[in-house]
């Protein structure tokens, strides 16, 4: 019978970085698969390369399906790498102790404030960040929010987790960084401006003000490795490759990519040992990897749904979204932004089609759809404004916009795709309720550009939304390859 996975039980030569830090100097929270294939990994191979005690203290938010596991493993796990060339798998011994925020929320309080910690790193995806799709500022009318302001309150959000736990660790006055690992366009000062924002909503001290502007950096981020939902294929794999029974591995490409501002007020791991880059051009970075990856992403996924792909590799193996996409990058991403000193965006777009390509990596079209009330925010916006203001129309950005339409909030008289169900929209009663009663698709996609769900920059542009109005209608009459076809003849 395989052997449970184990610290006393991990095959040898099968560790990934340094093994048994004693002590824990990071926090994170948002214990889920993609922290596990990248953070991680990153902190236990600078461990490996450079010493230093780094280990992990991680927070799930909201479920045990990881933690359970985890601790019933000794908080060890494996990461199973997905190659178009085969299958490895390594185990990564860095997280030192694991718990569930929701459950215990003031334990995430009391870690962030203990001295001995100096980082806290997040995956808490966009809505963890609770802020206002229109405005960009913390959401004050957000339930959560709301609530964790009430003075006595335990915190239940994010960033009442993190702002309460900085306010007590300012009578220790110790340096701190907070580390957004989300797909977040600057990702650093909109950490900042969300935590600051819930003290003084709190009315905190001036002292708590004065040490989180003074002693606590917000460094920011670019995070690229594309790590999806594991299956129990994966937990087989892994049986296969390493002889023991993981009961939480992670399955990941092999590709990984970290760019990071150098500013952490407490010090961190040698992460650039492990392969991290520390730039000062992260906005370019984000851009890059926002706006190529992230982006063209959403398009495969809602592209996807509506043709019934239930995978990226699937989906990206069809003519009609292969050219849709390269269209997007070319036409409505590219121009937007100046990518970071000799960075080669060319050999990033040719690496992004292997990586999509990738049968083994089985990522759910429905996954990268999840959220995209708040996703979209980021991958759409800025660059679609770009091209409006200077009298161009974006299409493919009109295409991506109306094909999530068409998933979560379908016109009256249309059925997407039964795979859109899967989609997890957080906004999904809030769009159906702003369309109920539109008598035209223009009508309906109105209520939604304007509806308090995309800027009122982006609202303000007639000509954005008459041409999400358009390519839904032929989406809906004539079918997503319809509508991609003619964005394709209107470049
Ligand atoms: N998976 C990837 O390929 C990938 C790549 C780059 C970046 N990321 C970033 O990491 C995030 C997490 O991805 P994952 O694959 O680990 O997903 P996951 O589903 O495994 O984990 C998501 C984590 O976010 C937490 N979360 C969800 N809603 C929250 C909320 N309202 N407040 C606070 N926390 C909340 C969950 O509890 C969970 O711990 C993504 O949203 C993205 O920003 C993921
Ligand atoms: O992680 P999300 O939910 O922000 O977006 C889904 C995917 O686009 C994303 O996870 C990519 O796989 C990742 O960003 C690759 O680095």
């Amino acid at each position: 019978m395989t052997q449970p996975l184990g610290r006393m039980n991990v095959p040898a030569g099968s560790l990934i970085g340094a093994s048994a830090p004693d002590r824990t100097g990071i926090v994170h929270l948002g214990l889920g698969n993609f922290h596990r294939a990248h953070g991680a990994v990153y902190t236990a191979q600078a461990m490996a390369a450079a010493g230093g005690n780094w280990g992990i203290r991680g927070f799930a938010f909201s479920s045990d399906r990881i933690v359970a596991p985890m601790r019933a493993q000794d908080n060890v796990y494996s990461i199973l790498q997905l190659t178009e060339h085969g299958t490895e798998a390594g185990v990564v011994d860095v997280h030192r102790d694991t718990g569930v925020a929701a459950q215990d929320p003031q334990a995430v309080v009391d870690a962030i404030a203990d001295p001995a910690h100096r980082i806290v790193t997040l995956t808490i995806s966009e809505v963890g960040y609770t802020r206002d799709p229109v405005t960009g500022r913390l959401a004050l009318d957000h339930a959560g929010v709301a609530a964790d302001l009430a003075a006595g309150s335990t915190p239940r959000t994010a960033v009442g987790m993190i702002a309460r736990g900085l306010e007590k660790r300012a009578a220790s006055g110790e340096g701190f960084a907070v580390l957004s690992c989300d797909n977040l366009q600057s990702s650093g000062d909109v950490t900042r401006a969300v935590v600051e924002e819930f003290l003084q909503a709190a009315g905190v001290s001036d002292d708590v003000l004065a040490f989180v502007s003074s002693s606590v950096s917000f460094p920011g981020a670019m995070v690229d490795r594309i790590v999806p939902k594991t299956t129990t294929e994966h937990t087989r794999l892994v049986a296969d490759l390493l002889g023991v029974k993981d009961l939480c591995p992670v399955p990941a490409e092999d590709f990984t990519m970290w760019v990071l501002e150098d500013d952490f007020a407490g010090g961190r791991p040698a992460w650039d040992s492990a392969g991290a880059t520390f730039s000062d051009e992260l906005e370019a970075y984000e851009m890059v990897k926002l706006r190529l990856l992230n982006g063209s992403h959403s398009l495969i996924a809602y592209l996807g749904v509506l043709s019934g792909a239930p995978t990226i590799d699937v989906a990206w193996g069809q003519d009609f979204v292969r050219e849709a996409v390269l269209g997007g990058i070319t036409d409505d991403y590219l121009p937007t932004f100046t990518p970071p000193t000799g960075f080669d965006a060319e050999a990033y777009v040719s690496q992004l089609d292997d990586r999509w390509r990738n049968p083994l990596i089985g990522h759910a079209t429905t996954q990268v759809g999840t959220d995209g009330s708040q996703k979209l925010l980021q991958r759409i916006p800025d660059a679609a404004l770009f091209h409006l203001r200077r009298g161009r129309m974006p299409h493919h950005l009109a295409l991506c916009t109306a094909a999530w339409i068409a998933c979560v909030a379908p016109p009256v008289g249309f059925t997407p795709d039964p795979l859109s169900a899967r989609i997890v929209e957080p906004a999904r009663d809030r769009l159906a309720s702003a369309v109920d009663g539109a008598v035209t698709v223009l009508d309906h996609v109105r209520r939604i550009m304007g509806g308090g769900f995309f800027p009122d920059a982006l609202a303000e542009q007639e000509a954005f939304t008459a041409r999400v109005a358009d390519l839904l209608t032929l989406i809906t009459r004539d079918g997503v390859r319809a509508a991609a076809a003619d964005v394709a003849s209107a470049r």
